[in-house]
């Protein structure tokens, strides 16, 4: 049986980043965002339905995601339209991704892995917790990021506090140090549980 440990945490918190620790340690990691890069990429899953609500983001058989997040910011009623298509997309490949790898532990990178009410589906979750002024400076860093987006996707997220509480484990994403620490101690834990159960 696989060990299926959700990863989750506030916007740019770093939970891609962490998801690599885990995966330097022997983990398979399956990442929401990238299934969702995938399904707007050329022939992807979700490119007809998109063109249907958002014909402007499409060109060229794929889906433009700075055209996108450019008429979220203009309709509020667009990201929840977008959310029907892509969340149930995003589940059935976390579930070919489990059928698929049995006997391992599995981490799931999911940013709305509590929003969505996920949390039943792993056996446990842990998120990444960083100082907000930490989180704003490396969001904002990005190419074509703003700070009325940054707080825009703010709004549509719990409180990092919030998941940090619900969460069997919490990473200190504040420095790579901390992270890996707290990395090693999960994996640890998890092995401990493995072996106990
Ligand atoms: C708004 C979009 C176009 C922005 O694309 P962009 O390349 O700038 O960002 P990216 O997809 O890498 O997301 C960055 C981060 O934003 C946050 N975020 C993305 N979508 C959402 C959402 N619907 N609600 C809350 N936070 C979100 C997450 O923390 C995510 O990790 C894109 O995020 C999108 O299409 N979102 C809708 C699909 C979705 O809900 N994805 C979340 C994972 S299933
Ligand atoms: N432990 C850490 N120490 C130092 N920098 C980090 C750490 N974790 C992440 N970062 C940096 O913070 C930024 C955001 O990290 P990352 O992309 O992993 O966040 P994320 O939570 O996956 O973001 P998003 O929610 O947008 O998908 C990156 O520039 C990354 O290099």
């Amino acid at each position: 049986m696989s060990f299926l440990l959700g990863l989750t945490g506030s916007i740019g918190m770093g939970k891609s980043t962490t998801a690599q620790l885990f995966a330097d340690r022997g983990c398979k990691v399956w990442d929401a965002d990238s299934t969702v890069h995938r399904a707007y990429g050329e022939n992807g899953a979700a490119v007809a339905s998109i063109a249907k609500i958002a014909p402007s983001a499409v060109s060229q058989g794929f889906v433009d995601r700075a055209k996108l997040r450019a008429l979220i910011s203009q309709d509020a009623k667009l990201l929840p339209k977008l959310e029907a298509i892509i969340h149930p997309l995003v589940k059935k490949d976390r579930e070919a991704f489990i059928a698929g790898n049995p006997g391992s532990i599995l981490v799931f990178d999911i940013p709305l892995l509590f929003e969505l009410n996920s949390a039943a589906d792993f056996d446990a979750v842990a998120c990444v917790l960083s100082s907000p002024e930490v989180q704003e400076s490396r969001v904002l860093a990005r190419s074509g990021m703003t700070a009325e987006h940054f707080q825009m996707i703010l709004s549509k997220q719990w409180p990092a506090e919030e998941k940090a509480a619900r969460a069997d484990y919490i990473i200190d994403t504040n420095s790579p140090e901390t992270a890996a620490r707290a990395v090693d101690v999960i994996l640890a834990d998890i092995k401990k549980r493995q072996k106990d159960a």
